[in-house]
């Protein structure tokens, strides 16, 4: 995402892929396909199971079913995954430093503590460079946020897996966050995006998907959203009303 090189993003397909838990369906079985370089949107009400849904892409979760990520010329890529929220206690003394070392290494960090250029870059494009030995616990939730992205990005992945990435962000926050994404996305890469703000989807994104305990529904985002956003219905309806 760093530089201009062309990524060659994966296509997802899903085959009566689904989530349960003891006897609690989350995910109902699912079969389709989320489509080489598009960047897809994952919508639905709070506890419909779309955090889920990723975890399952992600493998993060136990499924029944198939879940097939194929990768261009059968080379397996990378992911970056940012999930929701930082999983982390507030009072554990670790550095913003030692978390991207972390997330980069898979040696101890004494014996690497070192920041690569590759790291340095990722860092300055992210804003973090000055707060390299802030204590996590001690960020905002912006400076968090950019944090995630950070450990994302620098896997070098070709899909990108997001949480709601743009919550905890002011507005000028979300555009620079979105120009990332969509510089990643015009290079190829794939992108499966969990958000709530119906703007940013018709903006940015090329599919969306309803979730609610199953896929209800998969299309043009505005489409999808005129059918099942309460705020979006009521616009139409007003309009309609009005016409
Ligand atoms: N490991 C688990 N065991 C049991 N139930 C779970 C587990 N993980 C999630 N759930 C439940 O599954 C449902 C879907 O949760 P999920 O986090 O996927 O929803 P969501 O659509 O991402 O919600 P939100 O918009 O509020 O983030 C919720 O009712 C949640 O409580």
């Amino acid at each position: 995402m760093m530089n201009n090189h062309a990524l060659d993003g994966p296509c997802i397909r899903l085959d009566q892929a689904g989530v349960r838990v003891d006897s609690t369906q989350l995910v109902a079985p699912v079969s389709t396909q989320l489509e080489s370089g598009q960047w897809h949107a994952i919508l639905g009400p709070n506890g419909g199971g779309k955090s889920t849904l990723l975890k399952m892409l992600m493998g993060l979760m136990p499924h029944h079913g198939l879940v097939n990520i194929d990768w261009p010329q059968g080379e397996k890529g990378q992911i970056g995954y940012m999930p929701q929220m930082l999983p982390f206690d507030r009072s554990v003394p670790i550095s913003v430093l030692d978390y991207v070392l972390m997330s980069v290494s898979t040696k101890p960090l004494w014996f690497a503590r070192r920041l690569t250029p590759e790291v340095k870059v990722v860092m300055e494009k992210l804003r973090l460079s000055h707060m390299l030995n802030r204590k996590i616990g001690a960020l905002s939730g912006g400076e968090r946020q950019r944090l995630l992205l950070a450990s994302a990005l620098l896997q070098s992945p070709s899909l990108l897996v997001l949480d709601e990435p743009l919550s905890g962000l002011d507005q000028a926050g979300q555009k620079e966050i979105l120009g990332l994404f969509s510089a990643f996305n015009k290079r190829g890469g794939t992108i499966v995006m969990v958000e709530h703000d119906w703007q940013v989807v018709i903006d940015y994104c090329h599919q969306a998907y309803w979730v609610e305990g199953e896929l209800k529904a998969k299309g043009a985002p505005a489409e999808v959203l005129e059918c099942f956003s309460p705020v979006l219905r009521k616009w139409s309806d007003n309009n309609r009303t009005v016409a």
